[in-house]
């Protein structure tokens, strides 16, 4: 692994950040399912991860029940940003969301323990709309996909500190999403050692809700 905890996977052909069970669902989700490595530069990582841990120091790792979709976790939703920080949500904004779409007016914040991990789930269709991108902070981590008609169908997206997700359309819709636990944590034979992972994850209204409307999300979509 290399120093900063990028994994060296850059020797192997091809695209190194998604994986799927099969060439068409593949071609189908290139667009759907996106992975930018290294959309952060280090000093960008740094900042959001030092903004971010004072908000997120005085909460308690959740637990919960057996039936919840993530465990052992913190998470905040954050509205007030410095400047640098909004410089970065910006270009998030840019990359991800197209020009008719509204975002959450805040952004959710989650910190994933070492141990911590989100079993299969989608968003909220009622509070969430087609759009859902994620940055990495911290620990590497795989996203598995799962489609929720073809269990067969599946894609698996390697997420490295300082990386960008996008899961749009088909990808948010048709498929559930996961990280997988430490025990679990492979990108195909690569074990991929999770540690403490903090994602920042900006979403688009549904269709049709302005910002302004009431029965704004849960903290969770
Ligand atoms: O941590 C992430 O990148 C995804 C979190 C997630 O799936 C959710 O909060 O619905
Ligand atoms: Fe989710
Ligand atoms: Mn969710």
């Amino acid at each position: 692994m290399a120093g900063n905890g990028r994994l060296a996977l850059r020797t192997l052909p091809g695209p190194n950040w998604v994986r799927g069970s099969g060439p068409a669902v593949l071609s189908r989700l290139r667009d759907a399912a996106v992975v930018r490595p290294n959309f952060l530069s280090a000093a960008e990582e740094e900042t959001l991860s030092h903004e971010l841990e004072s908000d997120l120091r005085r909460r308690r790792y959740e637990y919960d029940h057996w039936d919840a979709a993530i465990h052992g976790f913190r998470e905040t939703e954050k509205s007030r940003w410095s400047e640098a920080s909004r410089a970065i949500l910006q270009r998030v904004k840019a990359v991800a969301f197209g020009p008719g779409q509204t975002l959450l007016s805040s952004v959710h914040v989650l910190d994933l323990e070492p141990r911590g991990y989100i079993k299969p789930h989608v968003d909220s269709i009622k509070f969430c709309g087609a759009t859902i991108a994620g940055l990495s902070l911290l620990s590497p981590s795989v996203m598995r996909l799962v489609h929720t008609q073809e269990p067969g169908e599946w894609l698996e997206l390697l997420l490295e500190p300082g990386s960008l997700y996008i899961l749009r359309d088909s990808a948010r819709y048709d498929f559930s999403h996961e990280i997988l636990r430490d025990e679990e944590s492979f990108f195909g034979e690569h074990r991929v050692p999770r540690g403490r992972r903090i994602s920042v994850i900006c979403r688009s209204l549904p269709e049709g809700m302005g910002p302004g409307d009431p029965g704004q999300p849960p903290a969770a979509c």
